[in-house]
């Protein structure tokens, strides 16, 4: 895939970029590297400072760079707006609780024989970070925070259909005041990959993305050794029992199936509805869906904008086609949108069954899976029957069907009444062949760190007297 931005509203090539050469990549991590020697000696408080005006420049630049990922990957301008809002409180909560999270945690010095014991958190180093489009600052952001309070320096392989965003960030962190080269764009294509992550200055990569791009840096860093976490696909239940407020949940469907345009890895996609509210609930389901505007993205009342690629609207095509072939039924949608641009319309589809890849796959674009159930057994045995275990929704207002789903369900984050959503305060990622690994929160800061173990023994003269860990959070 060329390093390009098209507009996937008009299918218009916009600019293209070359890819950087080898000895470009090559100084670049040497850069990496120097900066990480002095960088991993700041303190907390100083990279918080640097965080904190990372946010504020994000503010002032809010609206261009709203618009520069709306022009790149096609979300709403109004969803480009408030991802640059979250990108802004991400930084701002590691810049507040960053330190905290540093500090050494003490352990039972005495029952280990020692005068102190505890554990320090310290930066692994390099971090490869090889991100997707469709959150194109917010995906990179949830790595960088964290990874930059920590002391961890960064290098961004972002989707080749964002190239503008991904240089934005490297400037982002530049304006910020962080010194040079802490963090910085790898304009390359997914081949160079291999050779930045085989590279012995590199230490770690955080990948979010598809399954298969997953697997090849996961196979890579194995072999190297090399630590990683893994963000992959997921087909989200989203399952709605009898006791449940109706109409709040198909409105919450609808968000949380044709959010940033149906694509996004937690994104509801296989819906199971208890058979005594399926009709009704369906009913609501394809009414809201055939409500949503569908337009220009940069329009301020459109909801639903085009897919990102040419070849993912295809993609789309393809499984509905599949489906109806299988016997599905369309309910509402089912159809690209007679324009220019990659459109599909929102679409509910019901009679799935798993021979359909629409059952089976994660379609990522605006088209709901339905399928009725006998109970809530059947629901939850139905949706952990899928390789995927990213997140989880249930519509009840009957505590033991909550507790069971949260007990049950196979999934690294589980919803009640509510779509699943990422917070800075909440951990986040996925079980089985959705990833491993943790994002976010104190857990999302340790994956790249070195949580090391100190012990320290008896005095043998009052020389070696004095707290150390004090001393080490300084
Ligand atoms: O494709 C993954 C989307 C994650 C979005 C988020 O972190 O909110």
């Amino acid at each position: 895939m060329a390093i390009a931005t098209i507009n996937p509203a008009t299918g218009e090539t916009l600019q293209t970029f070359e890819p950087l050469s080898d000895d470009a990549v090559e100084e670049r991590i040497a850069r990496a590297a120097a900066a990480f020697g002095s960088y991993r000696l700041t303190s907390p408080r100083q990279r918080a400072g640097w965080l904190r005006a990372a946010a504020d420049v994000l503010d002032a630049d809010a609206k261009s760079v709203a618009e520069l990922m709306t022009t790149e990957m096609g979300k709403t301008l109004a969803s480009a707006q408030a991802e640059v809002g979250k990108c802004a409180k991400g930084l701002r909560y590691y810049a507040e609780h960053g330190e905290q999270m540093l500090q050494p945690q003490p352990a039972d010095a005495a029952a280990v024989g020692a005068t102190e014991a505890y554990v320090v958190h310290q930066p692994l180093g390099v971090v490869l970070a090889v991100m997707p489009w469709n959150f194109p600052m917010w995906q990179a952001i949830r790595f960088a925070a964290p990874a930059l309070m920590a002391g961890n320096v960064g290098l961004l392989k972002h989707a080749s259909n964002v190239p503008q965003t991904a240089l934005y960030l490297e400037e982002l962190f530049r304006k910020a005041g962080f010194p040079d080269d802490v963090f910085q764009t790898l304009l390359i294509g997914s081949g160079a990959v291999e050779r930045v992550l085989r590279d012995d200055r590199v230490v770690a990569a955080t990948l979010t993305g598809s399954n298969a791009a997953g697997q090849a840096v996961a196979t890579v860093a194995g072999d190297a050794l090399k630590k990683t976490v893994l963000e992959l696909g997921g087909s989200d239940p989203f399952i709605v029992m009898p006791s449940a407020d109706l109409d709040r949940a198909a409105e919450v469907a609808v968000t949380a199936r044709c959010q940033n345009n149906g694509q996004s890895c937690i994104a509801a996609k296989r819906f199971f509805v208890h058979a005594d509210v399926a009709e009704e609930f369906t009913r609501l389901f394809a009414e809201k869906l055939a409500a949503l505007t569908v337009g220009d993205p940069m329009d301020e009342g459109t909801q639903v904008g085009p897919l990102a690629t040419e070849s993912g609207v295809e993609e789309v095509e393809g499984y509905v086609r599949d489906a109806v072939e299988k016997g599905a039924t369309v309910v509402v949608g089912g159809k690209r949108v007679d324009r220019p641009g990659w459109f599909y319309e929102p679409t509910l589809v019901t009679d799935v069954t798993p021979e359909m890849g629409i059952w089976s796959e994660e379609v990522f674009g605006p088209v709901a899976a339905l399928h009725t159930v006998a109970d809530l057994d059947e629901a939850i045995r139905l949706a952990n029957e899928h390789v995927y275990g990213l997140g989880s929704n249930l519509w009840s207002e009957d505590q033991g069907e909550r507790l069971r789903f949260i007990r049950d369900i196979q999934s690294g984050m589980a919803f009640v009444n509510g779509m699943t959503t990422s917070y800075p305060e909440l951990p986040f990622g996925g079980v089985k062949q959705s990833g491993y690994g943790r994002e976010l929160t104190e857990l999302g800061m340790y994956e790249f760190c070195n949580a090391k173990t100190v012990w320290i023994g008896p005095p043998s003269s009052q020389q070696g007297e004095g707290n150390t860990a004090a001393a080490a959070s300084e």
